[in-house]
């Protein structure tokens, strides 16, 4: 069952110097049981594209043309009721800088009370959610304690486990994670890793969009790959197919340069790849790719690329290499 169908998604920042094209004719669908890698340069508009999936997108981003379907609905024109019941139980989102999102007046159990409250779960279910947080807590490495606590008085590290868990108590049928483990120590990283990937195998979330830099890491949790440049998917696809057969010469060199775990591949500068990221207010013409491109043919800076199916649909690639169905020379 197709959760999300994403088609031609375009959103701006509407900034005085030009409008930065963050997110630029993007489509892509997400299926019950589908976990959807999104990974890219820093600056390549993934938050962007999560901001806009969850519909938590404030000025100067909009929404510029393009539709984003939760089960066949669009949430661009949902009722402010219909999207409120929507966001936690439907799509929900971990923000990135996680660790800030939680109101620093309110104890933990109060902020879990006020979330089961605002979604109106019914008297016999609240017991269970209560219960739920408790033991999802634990799974998160969070001491019993935390719940008596005001998000101030925690460190950073568990605030961030506290949003995890409050994004995800309602079991929401589209989680979009957005560098969930960023800033997280590594044994830490790996409970909430284990603790996403578990929801998913035991369907309390029936799919997940999950952002991140760590290339290493995508590929672990992620059944699909989407990689992003300049505000745009130049291939998307099964991930072990991506991964053992990269057909972007952009994906190509990211997967040659597969940091180790946890680095961002904005820290370690991409090696075999030329120049910097394009600026998305004026991007390049023809394919974005192009000026960086070391397979650049002369059509790629003159005429944006078809995206081509291959291998029986299962992949897409954005590229003239394979314009005509043909493996790249
Ligand atoms: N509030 C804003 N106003 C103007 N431009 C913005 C704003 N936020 C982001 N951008 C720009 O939008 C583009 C995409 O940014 P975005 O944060 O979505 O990328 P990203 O791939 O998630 O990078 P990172 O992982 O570093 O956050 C970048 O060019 C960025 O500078």
């Amino acid at each position: 069952m197709k959760l999300l169908e994403v088609r031609d998604l375009k959103a701006y920042y509407f900034t005085s110097a030009g409008e930065v094209k963050a997110v630029d004719g993007v489509s892509f669908d997400l299926e019950q049981g589908q976990v959807l890698g999104v990974v890219g340069e820093s600056g390549s508009g993934k938050s962007t594209l999560g901001s806009v999936l969850s519909n938590t997108m404030r000025p100067p981003l909009k929404v510029v043309s393009g539709e984003v379907l939760f089960k066949g609905v669009n949430i661009f024109k949902m009722h402010p009721e219909e999207l409120r019941k929507v966001r936690a139980a439907g799509i929900s989102i971990i923000p990135q800088y996680a660790m800030n999102a939680l109101n620093p007046t309110s104890k933990i159990r109060d902020i879990v009370r006020d979330l089961l409250i605002s979604h109106e779960v019914p008297p016999d279910e609240f017991a269970y959610r209560v219960k739920l947080a408790r033991e999802r807590a634990l799974k998160l490495g969070l001491p019993p304690w935390v719940f008596d606590r005001y998000a101030i008085e925690l460190s950073g590290g568990m605030r961030q486990r506290v949003t995890i868990l409050i994004s995800t108590l309602l079991d929401p049928e589209v989680l979009i994670a957005d560098e969930p483990t960023s800033a997280l120590d590594v044994v830490v990283q790996r409970l909430v890793i284990q603790y996403l990937q578990d929801l998913v195998s035991e369907g309390s979330i029936k799919s997940m969009v999950f952002i991140t830099h760590d290339i290493a890491l995508v590929n672990e949790i992620s059944t699909d790959i989407a990689v992003m440049y300049a505000g745009q998917i130049v291939e998307m696809g099964p991930a072990e197919d991506v991964m053992t057969n990269p057909r972007h010469p952009y994906t190509k060199v990211l997967i040659s340069n597969i940091p180790e775990p946890g680095v961002r591949i904005a820290k370690k500068r991409v090696e075999g790849l030329r120049g910097e990221p394009p600026s998305l207010i004026s991007p390049p013409s023809g394919c974005r790719f192009h000026p960086r491109c070391p397979m650049a043919k002369d059509i790629c800076s003159r005429q944006a690329p078809p995206t081509v199916h291959l291998d029986g649909g299962r992949r897409a690639v954005t590229c003239w290499l394979y314009a005509g169905g043909g493996e790249a020379q």
